[in-house]
């Protein structure tokens, strides 16, 4: 493959984007990466939920349990039977008994000798349980703050110890009362002293219960997150390395071949940058225009191309016959779009011997077009020994019989055998160029043509000239024989309009 210059601009935007698809993918692994750490805050939060879940329940069920006792008063055996449940209870620390809004005993102090008055609740709970979540309590004989939860006769008491340890990854978080005003009242947890310092909270989720008024909030740093990541990340970032050299070089790749020559022609056939020039055949006696033969071109943002570039190419990545159709249907539109083309006019379309051996060219006799135009279609052939073979005899025979004619191109520089050029009824031999370029010099391939006159006069063909560049050329050619001439004498490739002129001027 041919490749195209890439310029050092080129480069540089590989370069960048190959840079940004890197950054692109290390973006969205760390992004990944950040709602799997979220996940896992989340899980944090959800431990927390079910260790207040858990007490809550074992408080409940113990009020109730002991609810359903028949006690009515604070006797000895009452004490042991709520001592019994406190012995049993893994969080309760106490259980109080009372009577209306009096705690006459509790496991702890036993009897009271001054009944303790219950203030309003911090909230009561959905089941109706009163709860205070910062009360002074005389336990054995020390005070201390505890969470009580009230059930009709029964109190508990909770330490506030498990508040401490209700989250224990490596992450800051805080649990707090929520109170009937929305506001939120910390209870505990680290977070509570660290956001009076200098809390780091690149991450933050906060939940709220829907069973009991609190919240727990967790927060962490993005130096925690990188931590937890660390091989993970630098995992990553080796990939966005490979991934930059990749692309940089794919980049690179690509982008050569995308300027190349091939990768413009193919673009240019689905996107119509070949077009068609004209140059007269003319009858080189008195310059009457008979035919014209169609020659590509081929113009796109990047400039011209001509067919010394593209004609090769187009063989060597086998898209002769779709870029022979687009010439043709190119052709056919420039003739739709003027009138005035004499009858009988010859237009010679060039094929490539490929497709003539392959016979892909029948396609041809399906082409409404080529049979409905008053001009004669004349299929011109480069020299070569494709054309030897027996398929490519029997498809030339078959375009002959159904009213296209053959010209062999550049006759005399390759192979053809003349027998066949019989057997396929070849209409025109064109001498090739280099024949009558060579005439002033008289060289030995010059001395050819008139023999070149005679073969084609025993096969009943006619002979054209190509390449007539002045006025001592053509003389000589006349006086060789040769009635028909093509070249820069006559007339360069041009529009199909200039040569509609140049025939109607005569
Ligand atoms: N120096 C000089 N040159 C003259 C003169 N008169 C005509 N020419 C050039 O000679 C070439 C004649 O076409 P060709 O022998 O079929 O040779 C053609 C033909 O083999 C091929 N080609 C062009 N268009 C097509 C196409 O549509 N299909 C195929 N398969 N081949 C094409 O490319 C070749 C070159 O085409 P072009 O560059 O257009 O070159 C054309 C034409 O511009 C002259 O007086 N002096």
């Amino acid at each position: 493959m041919k490749h195209g210059d890439v310029s050092g601009l080129d480069k540089l935007a590989v370069a960048a984007l190959a840079a940004l698809i890197a950054l692109l993918i290390y973006c969205t692994a760390v992004a990944l990466l950040k709602k799997d750490y979220e996940a896992y805050l989340h899980q944090q939060i959800a431990t927390g939920f079910a260790q207040v879940d858990e007490i809550s329940r074992e408080v409940l069920t113990t009020l109730n349990q002991l609810e359903s006792k028949p006690i009515k008063s604070c006797d000895e055996q009452a004490l042991h039977q709520m001592r019994q449940v406190v012995f049993l209870s893994q969080h309760i620390k106490d259980i109080g008994f009372l009577q209306g809004d009096r705690l006459i005993c509790t496991t702890g102090m036993g009897h009271l000798n001054t009944p303790v008055h219950n203030h309003n609740p911090d909230f009561i709970g959905k089941l109706g349980a009163k709860v205070w979540i910062n009360m002074p309590i005389i336990l054995t004989d020390f005070e201390v703050y505890a969470i009580v939860v009230q059930l009709e006769h029964f109190n508990a008491v909770i330490h506030r110890d498990f508040l401490d340890s209700l989250i224990t990854g490596q992450v800051f978080w805080k649990i707090s009362f929520a109170n009937s005003n929305g506001s939120l009242t910390p209870l505990a947890g680290p977070l509570v002293e660290a956001e009076n310092s200098t809390a780091n909270t690149d991450f933050l989720l906060e939940e709220c219960s829907n069973r009991i008024p609190y919240c727990l909030t967790v927060a962490a740093s993005n130096d925690h997150f990188s931590d937890q990541y660390r091989l993970v990340l630098l995992g990553w970032q080796v990939i966005a390395v490979l991934a930059f050299v990749f692309c940089w070089l794919a980049g690179g790749h690509f982008l050569r071949y995308y300027r190349s020559t091939q990768a413009r022609i193919t673009r240019g056939l689905h996107q119509g940058a070949f077009y068609c020039l004209y140059q007269p055949i003319v009858e080189i006696s008195n310059g009457k225009v008979i035919g014209c033969e169609v020659l590509a071109r081929y113009k796109d943002a990047k400039g011209d191309l001509y067919p010394d570039e593209f004609i090769p190419l187009i063989a060597e990545h086998n898209n002769t016959w779709p870029f022979t159709r687009a010439i043709i249907q190119r052709t056919l539109q420039d003739i739709d779009a003027c009138d005035g083309l004499p009858d009988g006019f010859k237009i010679n379309i060039n094929f490539y011997p490929q497709d003539i051996e392959s016979g892909a060219i029948l396609e041809l006799l399906e082409h409404p077009d080529l049979k409905r135009q008053q001009c004669r279609f004349v299929v011109e052939v480069t020299e070569n020994e494709k054309l030897t073979s027996r398929a490519a005899g029997q498809t030339l025979s078959l375009l002959s019989e159904n009213g296209f004619e053959i010209a062999i191109d550049d006759f005399g520089t390759g192979y053809s055998n003349l027998r066949q050029i019989q057997e396929y009824s070849c209409h025109t031999l064109k001498i090739d160029r280099s024949f009558i370029s060579e005439m002033e010099a008289g060289s030995i391939r010059a001395t050819l043509i008139p023999h070149i006159v005679d073969i084609a006069r025993k096969i009943d063909a006619r002979v054209v000239a190509e390449g007539i560049e002045n006025n001592m050329q053509n003389q000589e050619l006349i006086s060789a024989g040769v009635t028909y001439g093509q070249g820069y004498m006559f007339g360069k490739p041009m529009p199909l309009d200039k040569l509609l002129s140049m025939i109607a001027k005569g």
